[in-house]
C-alpha cells in the first residue's frame, strides 16, 4: 500500500539521488557533517538540478517530521524555539566566540570545561547551550562533555549573519511579544510595528542610535546577499534589457550587485541612489573594487531620499534608464511602497522598465507534476531553459518548496516584526502596482531566495 509516508520517503530518495548525481557529475566533494570547511556549493551556484534537489530535501524532511511526530511535542519544541535563537546569540557574544575556539581545536574537539575557560561562560550553563546547539547540529558532542565542530559551526563565527545581526534580531525577538497586538491592525504607515510598540522607537532610528550597528548591519546584509542570492548575475536574462542602459538602483546600499553587472556589461552605466549619509561609504567601495568604472564616469552616486520625487534628469537617448529596487519594498508598508514607486515617475517615461527584486512568497498552483517528473524535466537543462519551460512544482512539496523556502516566510515575518511591512506574493505585488503607474509584466525565479518582478511604466 502506498502510504503518505512511503510517498514522501520515495520523493526524498529521488531528490537525494539527483543531488548525489550532480555532486558526482561536477566532481565536487560530498557533503560531510564533520567537515567544517566551506563546501564549494555553500554560497556558490550549484547546477539547477542540485539547487532544487537541496530545496526539495529540506522541504520533504520537514514534511516527514510534521507527519510522524506527535503534534503536541512538535508544538512545544517550536513554541519554545526562541531557545535556539537565544543560544546562538549567547555563543556569538563571547570573545573569542565559542565557534572560534571549537574550530581551533580541530577534529579532536575540546572539553566543555576548557571551552568555558576560553570564552568566559559558566561551564554548567555552557554545557546546556551546547546540548541545544548539538541537537540542532551546530556542534557535536563526540564524547561526554567533549565538543567538536560540524559543517554548520562556521555559521556562528564573528563574520557571520548571526553575529552581525545579533543585537537587532534579539531586539526583534523581544518585540515579537507585541505581534499578537499589532497583527490586528492593517498594514500601513499609520499603524505601529511590533518593534515600535515594544521599543517606542522605529527600527531605523534604533539602529542609527547605535553606530556600531550600522557597520555590522551592512556587513550582515552583504553576507546574506552573497549566501542567499548567488545566481542573480548568472541567471537573470539581462541581455533582454539591451546593451546600452543606465541602471538606476534605488536604495542601492553600497551597490555590490550593480558593480558585478557593470563589470559584465561594458555598455551599461549606473546611478546608485541611497541615503546621503551612505554616499562616502559607497564611493570608497567602488574606488577600491572598480576604480576603472569610477574613473570612466560609468557610475554616479545620488544621495537622495526615495520618499521625495527623484531629481534625476531625463535619461540620455542612447542609454535609457532601467530602474531596479532590490530588497527595499518589503521594508515598507503598502502606502509608502507605492510612494517610493511613484517618486520615480519624473524620470520614467512610458515604457520604462522596473525590476523589483524581492522575497516573493509562493502561492498555491495545483499541479500533477511528481517529484520524479520535475527532476527528469529539469535534468541537465540550463537555468534559462528551466525559466522558459515554467514547469509546475510538485504538489507533494506543499506550496512552493514548503520548508525548503522557509527563508522567505521567515523574512516575511521579520519585516512584519521589525517594520510593520511584508514580503509580497505576486498577487499582492500586482495589487500594489495597480495603485501606481507601473504595470506587472512577469516574474523570474533564479538560483536565489528572491525573485525578479518586471514591471513597465504605463
Ligand atoms: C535592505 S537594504 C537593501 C540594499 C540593497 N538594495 C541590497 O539589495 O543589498 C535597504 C536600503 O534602503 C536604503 N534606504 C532606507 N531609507 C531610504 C530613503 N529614505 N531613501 C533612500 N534609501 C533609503 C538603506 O540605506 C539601505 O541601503
Amino acid at each position: 500500500m502506498e502510504t503518505e509516508l512511503n510517498k514522501l520517503v520515495a520523493a526524498l530518495c529521488t531528490s537525494a539521488s539527483v543531488l548525489q548525481g550532480a555532486l558526482n557529475d561536477e566532481n565536487v566533494p560530498n557533503f560531510r557533517s564533520d567537515d567544517p570547511s566551506p563546501h564549494p556549493w555553500d554560497g556558490g551556484v550549484p547546477p539547477p538540478s542540485a539547487w532544487y534537489a537541496r530545496k526539495a530535501l529540506v522541504g520533504l524532511c520537514y514534511q516527514i517530521i510534521a507527519l510522524v511526530q506527535d503534534p503536541l511535542e512538535r508544538s512545544i519544541i517550536d513554541f519554545t524555539s526562541f531557545s535556539l535563537a537565544s543560544s546562538m546569540n549567547a555563543v556569538v557574544r563571547t570573545q573569542p566566540t565559542v565557534a572560534e575556539v571549537v574550530l581551533a581545536s580541530g577534529s579532536d574537539g575540546i572539553a566543555v570545561k576548557d571551552l568555558a575557560k576560553n570564552t568566559g561562560l559558566d561551564e554548567t550553563k555552557l554545557y546546556s547551550l551546547m546540548h541545544l546547539l548539538c541537537t540542532w547540529n551546530y556542534f557535536k558532542e563526540i564524547e561526554g562533555g567533549h565538543i567538536s565542530a560540524t559543517r554548520s559551526t562556521r555559521a556562528l563565527l564573528p563574520d557571520s549573519f548571526v553575529h552581525g545581526l545579533s543585537d537587532s534580531i534579539i531586539a526583534g525577538t523581544a518585540a515579537a511579544s507585541m505581534l499578537w497586538e499589532a497583527a490586528k491592525t492593517p498594514s500601513g504607515s499609520q499603524h505601529p510595528s511590533p518593534f515600535s510598540l515594544y521599543h517606542h522607537v522605529e527600527i531605523y532610528d534604533w539602529i542609527k542610535a547605535r553606530p556600531d550597528q550600522i557597520e555590522r548591519f551592512g556587513r550582515a546584509m552583504d553576507t546574506a546577499e552573497k549566501t542567499l542570492d548567488p545566481g542573480f548575475i548568472l541567471d537573470l536574462p539581462v541581455q533582454d534589457l539591451g546593451p546600452n542602459i543606465t541602471l538606476v538602483d534605488i536604495g542601492s546600499g553600497v551597490g555590490g550587485l550593480p558593480m558585478q553587472l557593470l563589470k559584465r556589461n561594458p555598455g551599461w552605466k549606473a546611478v546608485l541612489q541611497d541615503q546621503e549619509i551612505l554616499i562616502p561609504q559607497m564611493e570608497s567601495f567602488w574606488k577600491k573594487d572598480a576604480p576603472e568604472i569610477v574613473e570612466s564616469g560609468r557610475v554616479t552616486f545620488l544621495g537622495h531620499s526615495f520618499f521625495e520625487p527623484t531629481p534625476l534628469p531625463p535619461a540620455p537617448k542612447d542609454s535609457p534608464y532601467v530602474f531596479m529596487i532590490k530588497s527595499v519594498l518589503h521594508n515598507w508598508p503598502d502606502d509608502l511602497a507605492a510612494k517610493i514607486l511613484e517618486n520615480l515617475l519624473p524620470a520614467a517615461p512610458p515604457g520604462t522598465v522596473l525590476m523589483i527584486v524581492n522575497y516573493t512568497p509562493a502561492e498555491p498552483e495545483p499541479s500533477k507534476t511528481t517529484v520524479e517528473e520535475f527532476f527528469r524535466r529539469i535534468n541537465k537543462h540550463s537555468m534559462a531553459e528551466i525559466q522558459k519551460a515554467k514547469i509546475p512544482l510538485p504538489d507533494l512539496l506543499g506550496v512552493g518548496w514548503g520548508f525548503g523556502d522557509a527563508s522567505v516566510s521567515t523574512a516575511d515575518m521579520l519585516m512584519m516584526l521589525l517594520m510593520g511591512s511584508q514580503c509580497r506574493t505576486v498577487t499582492a505585488l500586482k495589487a500594489l502596482l495597480e495603485t501606481t503607474s507601473w504595470k506587472f509584466e512577469g516574474r523570474t525565479d533564479y538560483r536565489g531566495t528572491t525573485s525578479v518582478i518586471k514591471a513597465r511604466r504605463v
